[in-house]
C-alpha cells in the first residue's frame, strides 16, 4: 500500500494529506441551514451538513492531493450518524482515487486490536461471506500496549496490503510527558521507534515499509533523528499550520530523494475560508478557500524538499 502512496504522491507532486476533521463550527451557515432543514436540529441533520461540506471539499481538491486523513473522532461525536457518514466519506474518496487514512488511533490487547484491525483495514467473517467494514488503507496504531496490541494490525496490514502509522513522537505540547522519558539513557520515542523498525521489517512494499510512523511537526530537532533511525519507514507528519509547525520544520522528515513523509493539514485546508488570507473568498466559496490552500501548502513544502 505504502507503493501506491508513493507513486500519487510523486504523480501529484504533492506530499500532503488533506485532514478531513470536520466540526461543524467550521461548516458554513448555508449548509448547516439546509441540512437542519431536511432532518432538523438533530444529530442526522448534523451528519448531513458534515458529509456536504466534506464532499465539496473533496470535489475541490481531489485532483491536487494523494491522500486524505478522515479522524475518526470528530464524526463519533454525531454517535451512529457521524459515524455513516465517517464511512460515505471513506468510499466517497476512494472512489476519487485518493488513498484513506484512517484516524482512529487504535492499540488494545491482542484479540481486541485483532478486532479493530478487521474492522479499519481488514475483512470480517460473516457466514460464508466477508465484508469490510470501513475498509480504509492506512490506519493510526497507538503502540502504548506494545507488540502483542500492534501486531494484530501488522498481520492484517499484511493480509490485505494495508498500511500503518504508528504513534512515536506526536505533535502535541504534552507530548514529552512519557514520550521524551529517558529508559537506559534513551528517550522513549526512540525505543518505540526501534521497534516500529523491527515491526515493519516484513511488510516491505518497495523501498519502504508498509508499517509507518507518526511523527510531528512541531518537534524538528527529534524528527532529525528519528528519521536516521527509522530510514525505510515513511512518516505521517502532522501538525503543521494549526499546531504551528512550518515548512522549514519539516526538513528532516524526508530522506534526500525527497521522500519518506506525508503532511497532515486538517483545520488549515478544512476551514481556510475563516483565516484571514483566504477572507475574500466567503463562507460561500469555503470549497474554493480550501483548493487554494492546498495549493499554498504544497508550493511552501516543495520549497524546502
Ligand atoms: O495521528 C495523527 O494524525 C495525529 C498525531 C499527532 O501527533 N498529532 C496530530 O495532530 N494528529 C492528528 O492530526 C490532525 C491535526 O489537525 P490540525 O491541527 O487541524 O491540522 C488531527 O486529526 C489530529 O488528531
Amino acid at each position: 500500500m505504502i507503493r501506491q502512496l508513493i507513486e500519487k504522491i510523486q504523480k501529484t507532486k504533492a506530499p500532503v494529506c488533506v485532514g478531513l476533521d470536520p466540526m461543524l463550527s467550521y461548516v458554513p451557515e448555508h449548509i448547516q441551514a439546509a441540512a437542519f432543514e431536511q432532518y432538523g436540529e438533530t444529530l442526522e441533520g448534523a451528519a448531513e451538513a458534515i458529509w456536504q461540506f466534506n464532499r465539496e471539499i473533496v470535489d475541490h481538491t481531489f485532483d491536487l492531493i494523494p491522500s486524505v486523513k478522515p479522524q475518526i473522532a470528530m464524526y463519533e461525536q454525531f454517535g451512529i450518524e457521524g459515524l455513516k457518514v465517517y464511512k460515505r466519506t471513506v468510499d466517497y474518496c476512494k472512489e476519487k482515487g485518493l488513498i484513506v487514512i484512517g484516524d482512529a488511533k487504535r492499540g488494545d490487547i491482542g484479540s481486541t486490536s485483532a478486532a479493530y484491525a478487521v474492522g479499519h483495514i481488514g475483512s470480517v467473517q460473516v457466514g460464508s461471506k466477508t465484508y469490510s467494514g470501513f475498509d480504509t488503507d492506512f490506519l493510526t496504531v497507538n503502540p502504548y500496549l506494545g507488540t502483542d496490541g500492534v501486531k494484530p494490525f501488522v498481520d492484517v496490514c499484511n493480509s490485505h496490503d494495508r498500511g500503518l502509522f504508528v504513534l512515536v513522537k506526536t505533535s502535541n505540547p504534552s507530548s514529552g510527558e512519557f514520550q521524551d522519558r529517558l529508559i537506559d539513557g534513551r528517550p522513549l520515542y526512540e525505543w518505540v521507534a526501534e521497534k516500529v523498525v523491527e515491526w515493519g521489517d516484513a511488510s516491505m512494499d518497495g523501498d519502504y515499509s508498509n508499517v509507518g510512523a507518526v511523527v510531528g511537526a512541531t518537534y524538528p530537532e527529534m524528527s532529525r533523528i528519528l528519521r536516521n533511525l527509522m530510514p525505510r519507514t515513511y512518516f505521517l507528519v502532522p501538525g503543521y499550520g494549526a499546531q504551528g509547525g512550518t515548512a522549514e520544520d519539516l526538513k528532516h522528515c524526508f530522506n534526500k530523494d525527497g521522500l519518506g513523509a506525508i503532511v497532515n493539514s486538517s483545520r488549515g485546508i478544512i476551514a481556510a475560508y475563516k483565516q484571514e488570507k483566504y477572507k475574500q473568498f466567503g463562507p460561500e466559496h469555503f470549497a474554493e478557500a480550501s483548493r487554494q490552500a492546498v495549493i499554498d501548502m504544497v508550493a511552501d513544502i516543495n520549497r524546502v524538499l
